[in-house]
């Protein structure tokens, strides 16, 4: 199975497959301090919400490694968590992650125990992660009925994850059912995680895609070839405001406008239920030459700025459904949750 991460214990070294190489070439970093999985997470090496998260999880296992032999452990460690949390602003999933792990230092004896008990919790975030993907898959492929055409965006597939996907694992999911007529990739601008992820993904499972620049979406969705919009999210508030990869809010409004069902997907660890509003979500805002690249210049031209967030929000008003590993639910035009189905074999959390 494909995996972002691969968590070497013996040599103290998380592996982290950097995605800013693929479909090119498959290069691994190894990252044996947290300030270097910091660093992977911030040059997006590894990205997508739930793998930022459990990446962020290993990174506090050597965080509790390096603390050892610290006369004060437990406030180096805490000082490496937080530095860990400031990778990426905008996935709760980084935050949840280490919210889990810095509980550790609470009960921990020693470092010693410290690092033993983070390693035993960073393992079970990723398992559960790829059990809430593989749940996730199967409730959200009921949505789609036989011969549905999806349209997806950005990356939400086992790269992204602990494994199979979100969004994308809805597709797998749906794919293997025989359901699907079609499966749409949006490139992804600036960041091509769509032409340069997703669609290897696809590719490598021989799930039969096609791909389009972003502002074609729209278009193809006026033809009448879209039966359904499906993404995942970095964050979801308690109204169901959804912050996923700038270009979600776009596809939402087409997908309104051609009543077109929306429908995101996110294990439960991307719901921030201390947030009700999307506008309290901070939104990353990356660097210029993300953009300038593309036209062959390796730095702005002079007299013009640049406006390049990495993440959009859209209201829940325009979100048909949220499926979490937990059922589905409708946030009924931003009215309140209401669950449409309960996940039938638990959570998956062990
Ligand atoms: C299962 S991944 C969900 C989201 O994180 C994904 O849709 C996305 O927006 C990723 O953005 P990225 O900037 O590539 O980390």
């Amino acid at each position: 199975m494909l995996k972002p991460l691969d968590w070497q214990s013996a040599q103290g070294v998380l592996r982290v497959l950097d995605q800013r190489q693929l479909p090119a070439r498959s290069e691994w970093l190894d990252c044996d301090s947290p300030e270097s999985v910091s660093e992977a997470i911030h040059c997006m090496a590894v990205r997508g919400a739930p793998a930022i998260g459990i990446a962020g999880a290993w990174g506090a296992v050597l965080a509790a490694r390096a603390a050892a032999g610290e006369t004060d452990w437990r406030a180096c460690f805490q000082s490496a968590l937080q530095n860990l949390g400031r990778a990426r602003p905008t996935a709760v999933n980084l935050a949840w992650a280490l919210g889990r792990m810095r509980g550790l230092a609470d009960t921990a004896s020693d470092s010693q125990a410290l690092a033993e008990a983070c390693e035993v919790e960073a393992a079970r975030i990723e398992r559960e992660d790829l059990a809430a993907n593989q749940r996730i898959g199967e409730l959200g492929a009921r949505l789609l009925p036989k011969g549905s055409r999806v349209l997806t965006h950005c990356n939400t597939g086992a790269l992204a994850t602990g494994g199979h996907g979100t969004a994308l694992g809805i597709i797998r999911s749906a794919w293997s059912q025989g359901l699907l007529a079609g499966v749409y990739a949006t490139e992804t601008r600036p960041w091509l995680q769509g032409s340069r992820l997703t669609a290897w993904e696809l590719s490598q499972e021989g799930i039969a895609a096609t791909l389009l620049v972003d502002s074609a979406a729209a278009s193809l969705m006026g033809a009448g070839e879209i039966d359904a919009v499906v993404i995942g999210a970095d964050r979801i508030t308690r109204r169901g405001d959804v912050a996923n990869k700038i270009g979600s809010y776009m596809l939402a409004v087409c997908a309104r406008a051609h009543e077109i069902p929306f429908i995101v997907a996110a294990p439960g660890s991307t719901v921030d239920s201390a947030l009700l509003k999307g506008s309290d979500i901070p939104i990353e805002n990356r660097s210029a030459d993300e953009i300038w690249w593309a036209a062959g210049l390796d730095k702005p031209m002079a007299g013009i700025t640049t406006h390049n967030p990495a993440f959009d929000i859209t209201p829940a008003e325009l979100v048909t459904a949220i499926v979490t590993e937990e059922g589905i639910a409708s946030p009924m035009n931003g009215q309140g949750m209401a669950l449409l189905e309960r996940s039938d074999s638990g959570s998956g959390h062990s």
